[in-house]
C-alpha cells in the first residue's frame, strides 16, 4: 500500500489547481515519471531525487523509474463541517484515510477570486479547518473513552489500553490542542493511539500559495504561516498553484528558462512532494542496472529483508543477504564495480537497518 496525502483547505483557496499541477506534470513527463489515475481525485505522483538520475548515469540504465506518493484532493471544507455541513461527513471520511495534510493556505490577494470569509487570512482560515478536525475527533472520542474505560472494569486489557491512551488524547482535545501531542510510552500505545486514526494526529504540511511575484520571496501572508508553523513542530512551503499549473503546460526545456526568470531554481512542485515524503519519515533505496534504475521507498527503520519486500513479497520470504553500496560511495567509485573492487560492496544480514540512498541488490531463494 502506497502513502497518501490528502490536500485540504477552504474551497476555493487553491487545492485543486495544485492536485492539477501535480498530477500534470507527471503526466507530461510520461517517461521519467510514471503517472497513474486511481480515482479521478487520486494521483500517483513520483517522488523528484536528483540522486536517482546520478545512479542512472553511472549504472547506464535504460530506464529511470522513481518512487511514488500518491495526493487525493479533497473537497473544500466549510465551518460546521464536524456537524455535517457541506461535504462535512465525506470530507473528513476523505482525511481519515489519508497518511499525511497537505494543507493549502491562500496568501494572494485577488479581488476577483471570492474568498468564502471574504477575507484573505491564512491563519483564521487554518483555524477554522483545525476547529472542524479537533471537533470530529473530539465527539468520537467523547464516546469511544467511556466505553472502553467500562470495558476495561471488566479486566479487558485491550479496552484498558484505548482508555489509557485515547484518554490522554481526549485531554488534549478538550485544551484545544491536537492529538499528536500525545505520547504512547510503547509500542502497544503507539499501534492502539495509530488505529484510532484521529484526525489531529495526522503530520501537516502547510502550503502557501502566493500569487506569481511571491513565488520566489513569499510574502508577509506566508511569513505568518511559516511562523505558526516552526511554533508546531510542522512544515511549510511557499507555492504559487497558479504558476505551477502554467509551468507543467510548458514544453520541458521551456521550463528551467521560466523558473529562472521567475527567481527560482526548481519548481514548487518538487518541493511540495519532497516535504510530503519527509513529513510521512519516508526513506528511499535505489536497484541499479542496464534496464533501470529505481528508487523504492521503505520506513524510517526498516530491516533489510522488510525493504526487499518492497520490491517483491518473494525477496523477503527467501531472503538471503542484500549486497549493499552507501550512495556517497556509489558514486565517488563510480558504481558498483569499482565499489566492490574497493571493498565498498557490504553483505549485510536479516538485521540491517536500511539507510537511506543505500544502492542494494538483494540475494534471495525460494
Ligand atoms: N496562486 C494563485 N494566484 C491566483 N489565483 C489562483 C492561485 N491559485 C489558485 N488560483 C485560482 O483560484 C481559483 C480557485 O482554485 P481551485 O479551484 O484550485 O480551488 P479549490 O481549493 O480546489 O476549491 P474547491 O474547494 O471549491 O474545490 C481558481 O480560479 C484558480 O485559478
Ligand atoms: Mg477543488
Amino acid at each position: 500500500m502506497g502513502f497518501r496525502c490528502g490536500i485540504v483547505g477552504l474551497p476555493n483557496v487553491g487545492k485543486s489547481t495544485l492536485f492539477n499541477a501535480l498530477t500534470e506534470t507527471q503526466a507530461a513527463q510520461a517517461a521519467n515519471y510514471p503517472f497513474c489515475t486511481i480515482e479521478p481525485n487520486v494521483g500517483q505522483v513520483g517522488v523528484p531525487d536528483p540522486r536517482l538520475d546520478e545512479i542512472a548515469r553511472i549504472a547506464g540504465s535504460a530506464k529511470i523509474v522513481p518512487t511514488q506518493l500518491a495526493f487525493v484532493d479533497i473537497a473544500g471544507l466549510v465551518k460546521g463541517a464536524s456537524k455535517g455541513e457541506g461535504l462535512g461527513n465525506q470530507f473528513l471520511g476523505n482525511i481519515r484515510e489519508v497518511d499525511a495534510i497537505v494543507h493549502v493556505l491562500r496568501c494572494f490577494e485577488d479581488d476577483d477570486i471570492q474568498h468564502v470569509a471574504n477575507k484573505v487570512d491564512p491563519l483564521a482560515d487554518a483555524e477554522v479547518v483545525e476547529t472542524e478536525l479537533l471537533m470530529a475527533d473530539l465527539e468520537s472520542l467523547e464516546k469511544r473513552v467511556p466505553a472502553a474505560a467500562k470495558r476495561a472494569t471488566t479486566g479487558d486489557k485491550e479496552s484498558k489500553l484505548i482508555a489509557s491512551v485515547l484518554g490522554q488524547a481526549l485531554e488534549l482535545l478538550r485544551e484545544g490542542k491536537p492529538a499528536r501531542l500525545t505520547q504512547p510510552q510503547d509500542d502497544e500505545e503507539a499501534r492502539v493511539f495509530a488505529q484510532a486514526q484521529l484526525l489531529t494526529a495526522k503530520p501537516i504540511l502547510y502550503v502557501c500559495n502566493v500569487a506569481e511575484e511571491d513565488a520566489a520571496t513569499g510574502n508577509d501572508l506566508s511569513a505568518k504561516v511559516f511562523a505558526k508553523a516552526e511554533a508546531e513542530g510542522a512544515q511549510a512551503v511557499v507555492v504559487s498553484a497558479a504558476i505551477e499549473s502554467e509551468i507543467v503546460a510548458m514544453a520541458p526545456e521551456d521550463r528551467t528558462d521560466f523558473l529562472n526568470e521567475l527567481g527560482l531554481e526548481e519548481s514548487g512542485l518538487a518541493r511540495v512532494i519532497r516535504a510530503g515524503y519527509e513529513l510521512l519519515g519516508l526513506k528511499t533505496f535505489f536497484t541499479a542496472g542496464p534496464k533501470e534504475a529505481r528508487a523504492w521507498t521503505f520506513p524510517n527503520g526498516a530491516k533489510a529483508p522488510q525493504a526487499a519486500g518492497e520490491i517483491h513479497t518473494d525477496f523477503e520470504r527467501g531472503f538471503i543477504r542484500a549486497e549493499t553500496i552507501a550512495y556517497d560511495d556509489y558514486v565517488a567509485l563510480g558504481g558498483e564495480g569499482p565499489a566492490r573492487e574497493a571493498g565498498k560492496l557490504r553483505q549485510e544480514g536479516k538485521e540491517y537497518v536500511v539507510k537511506d540512498g543505500d544502492v542494494m541488490l538483494f540475494k534471495f531463494n525460494v
